[in-house]
């Protein structure tokens, strides 16, 4: 990627600085069932989603040789070169793969990444357009090399995906509902996706970020980090930035949007950022477990009465979805939508 081009450039108040806080309080929740049982585990779950909207697990039963396996080939794919890469490179019809022009609020990322649909086809609108409800296909795509890469990310997905809903039913519980109340959502034409990335050593560590600073908009995500590090959340507390140390064999688990809103503001899905470093490079891989398109979201009725008015109008996840797809492509005047959009007015 070579030396910072101004496109990668954030605006001064965003730079991040080269003093790490090291996150002290973000949960680490161990998940075996010989520890804990699903009430407390719902509850150590439920008081991480409202005061952090993060947390890590531990022991929970995605195998390690499934993640090195995938980390390993993501590893030789972004290995390549570039012109190899961008044989799998999206485009506007198909936004699957290959991408190393990523904008996350119109800042280019410093990052390539390659996205995999969990669901093939995945089922989107066409357009953002409410009154246009035509649909379109996405497929994966698949490189030549190396040749493991589709397995790896097709056993992953699987067990990543138990996992996430696990997450959910457990979250189910800690909101009082049916454990089984969230995951109907993602049972057909879910959206869900994986995404690989890497970060490559960057010259310019304070000006340019690996993701800038952003919400995720789906349900819930799980988060495969690396050793080197980089992540970093802003506390709700005092929007203080800190780092989230890199556990060996943990996931990460953050609150989206959706699972806010759902929650009725009981549940944040808390900013954060990846910063870039001038000597490693880094890779993590990030499930983001999304509903079907036609979803509409909206606080979830079992939690509405006359003392928790509903927070949040509802919306398409479809078209919220493809709103956020085309302002990462292509660099965009005004802010990209964002969940507060639907807020109602105090
Ligand atoms: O690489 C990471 O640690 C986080 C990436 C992330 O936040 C994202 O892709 O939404
Ligand atoms: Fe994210």
């Amino acid at each position: 990627m070579g030396e910072v081009d101004p496109a990668f450039i954030q605006d001064p108040e965003h730079r991040p600085r080269l003093v790490v806080i090291e996150a002290e309080g973000i949960p680490l929740i161990d998940l075996s069932p010989a520890i804990s049982t699903s009430e407390k585990l719902a509850r150590e779950i439920g008081g991480a989603c409202s005061e952090w909207g993060f947390f890590q697990v531990i022991n929970h039963g995605v195998p390690l040789e499934c993640r090195q396996k995938l980390e390993s080939a993501a590893r030789k794919f972004f290995g390549q070169d570039v012109e190899e890469k961008r044989k799998v490179r999206r485009n506007e019809t198909s936004v699957l793969g290959y991408f190393d022009a990523e904008n996350t609020k119109n800042v280019r990322d410093w990052k390539e990444v390659f996205d995999v649909a969990v669901q093939e086809p995945t089922v989107v609108p066409v357009s953002t357009d409410p009154a246009d409800d035509r649909v379109v296909e996405w497929f994966n795509r698949w490189p030549l090399y190396p040749s493991e890469l589709r397995e790896a990310c097709e056993e992953y997905s699987r067990e990543v995906e138990k996992l996430a809903h696990k997450m959910l039913e457990l979250i189910a519980l800690s909101l009082g509902l049916a454990a089984n109340s969230l995951n109907v959502y993602f049972k057909d034409h879910q959206t869900t996706f994986m995404r690989l990335n890497h970060y490559p050593p960057c010259p310019s560590p304070t000006l340019a970020l690996g993701v800038g600073r952003h919400k995720d908009g789906g349900a819930l995500t799980v988060l495969a980090q690396d050793e080197v590090g980089g992540l970093e959340v802003r506390k709700k507390s005092d929007g203080e930035w800190i780092r989230v140390k890199p556990t060996p064999g943990a996931f990460i688990i953050n609150v989206g949007d959706i699972v806010q809103v759902w929650s009725n503001d009981k549940y944040e899905s808390v900013e954060h950022r990846v910063m870039v470093n001038s000597e490693k490079e880094r890779f993590s891989i990030a499930f983001f477990l999304n509903p079907a398109h036609y979803t509409v979201v909206k606080p979830l009725d079992e939690l509405i009465d006359e003392n928790n008015a509903p927070k949040f109008k509802s919306y398409n996840w479809g078209k919220f979805m493809t709103h956020r797809k085309d302002s990462a492509f292509t660099k965009q005047n005004v802010e990209n939508i964002q969940t507060h959009h639907f807020r109602m007015q105090e």
